[in-house]
């Protein structure tokens, strides 16, 4: 399906979509826990949705409420998956999943869809080889197999890839007789979705420590349950208040100002570049169109923010350089390319870098036919960028939207964008 984008003014007031990490950590860890535990507001996209399934594959017990916004999961008694689990687009799902999988005794398989299939996962499938656990893969990436339990205590790991690396370890190791040391071999980057973690496991009984070199879980630990709140996404109300920002005057509610989400930084950026920011305690944030200057910005802790800085970025004066976040290679697109395409097809003047780009604004955008490679941020991204190009911007695949954020043309069309699918 594709969207047809026009130039459009958005004003209104629009809440958040549930947070897409906090999701995936409260239905994995309600799995884990050993009792009922309730997660009210969560997010039902396609990435959280697959975790959903593979917790019932792997043995939770799943309701749902008929109007659609509670989850109760028993757990406790999870098992390996006697059929292959699908995770479909979702990375935080096959690498967490792959971490409580590692830690059963059996052999579970996990796999995706070709853009999930070439992202990397031998960092990690080499922990849990380092752990004692067998592995099988294909060169390194899914589909993969793990045969469990793990029996080694120590674990050497990067964290310059992907942080679900960590996440996943870190959840799986109170289901393990022993302790777990996790030393990381570099600098570790999206630090705060690691923190989300902790903090998730807090919630649910289990303490982790952070150490000089990484994160120290201590043996002899168990889930307990606890129900969970799910707040909204800080990610997805990017895009919100991006369009805001450049063509009039968005408010989101559903955020909570003291949610972990590293993604929050965007606010801070907003007005740091120039555009109007109001924010109130209990969790509204306004955000109006204003002149905007260049600025350089570090993405290393908030990687999925960088479609939408880099649309920011061509509206505004000077040079903005965001860096920091190689990692954006390995996402469900090479985010780096993917963003430069699509914004240098509407006339941006942007150059890739290694771990980021160069933008020389502002920039006058025309509207062309936009390629996602089935990546929903840069459909996102995109559909924004339409909003201030001369002329119709087409965006293809833009169903993959609902990876995190199902409702997002219904949001944008509500503020006022002219989006229609064709
Ligand atoms: O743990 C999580 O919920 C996530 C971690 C981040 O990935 P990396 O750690 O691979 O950067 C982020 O990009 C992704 O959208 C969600
Ligand atoms: C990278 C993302 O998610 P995941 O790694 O879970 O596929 C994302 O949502 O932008």
């Amino acid at each position: 399906m594709k969207l047809i984008v026009s130039h459009s003014q958005l004003r209104g007031i629009t809440a958040a979509p549930p947070s897409k990490s906090h999701t995936h950590r409260a239905f994995i860890l309600a799995a884990l826990a050993d009792g009922t535990s309730v997660v009210s507001s969560p997010l039902f996209g396609e990435d959280t949705n697959a975790t959903l399934d593979a917790v019932e594959a792997l043995g939770a017990e799943v309701s749902r409420t008929p109007e659609n916004d509670t989850v109760t999961i028993r757990g406790g008694k999870l098992r390996p998956s006697a059929k292959i689990i699908d995770c479909k687009n979702s990375g935080t799902s096959i690498r967490i999943l792959a971490g409580v999988a590692a830690q059963l005794a059996g052999t579970t398989s996990l796999t995706g869809d070709a853009s999930l299939c070439s992202r990397p996962m031998k960092p990690l499938l080499d922990a849990f080889t380092e752990l004692g656990v067998t592995v099988t893969s294909r060169d390194g990436c899914a589909p993969f197999s793990v045969t469990g339990p793990v029996s080694g205590a120590a674990v050497h790991i990067r964290g310059d890839i992907s942080s679900q690396f960590i996440s996943a370890l870190l959840i799986g190791a109170p289901l393990s007789k022993n302790e777990l040391s996790v030393h990381l071999t570099t600098l570790l980057t999206s630090r705060p979705y690691v923190e989300m973690t902790i903090a998730a496991m807090k919630e649910h009984g289990v303490s982790v420590v952070t150490t000089e070199d990484g994160f120290f879980v201590p043996k002899n630990q168990k889930y307990s349950p606890a129900d969970a709140r799910v707040g909204g996404d800080y990610s997805s109300a990017a895009f919100l208040f991006a369009a805001g920002a450049l063509t009039g005057d968005v408010i989101v509610t559903n955020l909570y100002p003291k949610d972990p989400q590293g993604d929050k930084m965007f606010i801070d950026l907003l007005e740091s570049l120039g555009a109007g920011v109001n924010r109130t305690s209990s969790g509204e944030v306004r955000v109006t169109k204003g002149p905007m200057h260049g600025a350089d910005v570090n993405l290393a802790d908030a990687p999925d923010l960088f479609p939408i800085a880099a649309v920011l970025a061509t509206q505004c004066e000077g040079t903005t350089r965001l860096f920091g976040a190689a990692h954006l290679r390995f996402k469900e697109s090479d985010r780096i390319k993917s963003t430069a395409m699509f914004l240098q097809s509407m006339g941006a003047d942007i150059t890739e870098t290694e771990d980021g780009c160069i933008v020389n604004g502002p920039c006058a955008l025309s509207g062309t036919n936009v390629t996602t490679f089935g990546d929903h941020r840069i459909m996102m991204a995109a559909a924004v960028a339409g909003l201030i190009a001369d002329g119709d911007t087409v965006i293809d695949d833009a169903e993959c939207c609902a990876v995190s954020y199902p409702n997002f043309v219904a949001a944008m069309q509500a503020l006022g964008a002219h989006m229609r699918f064709a």
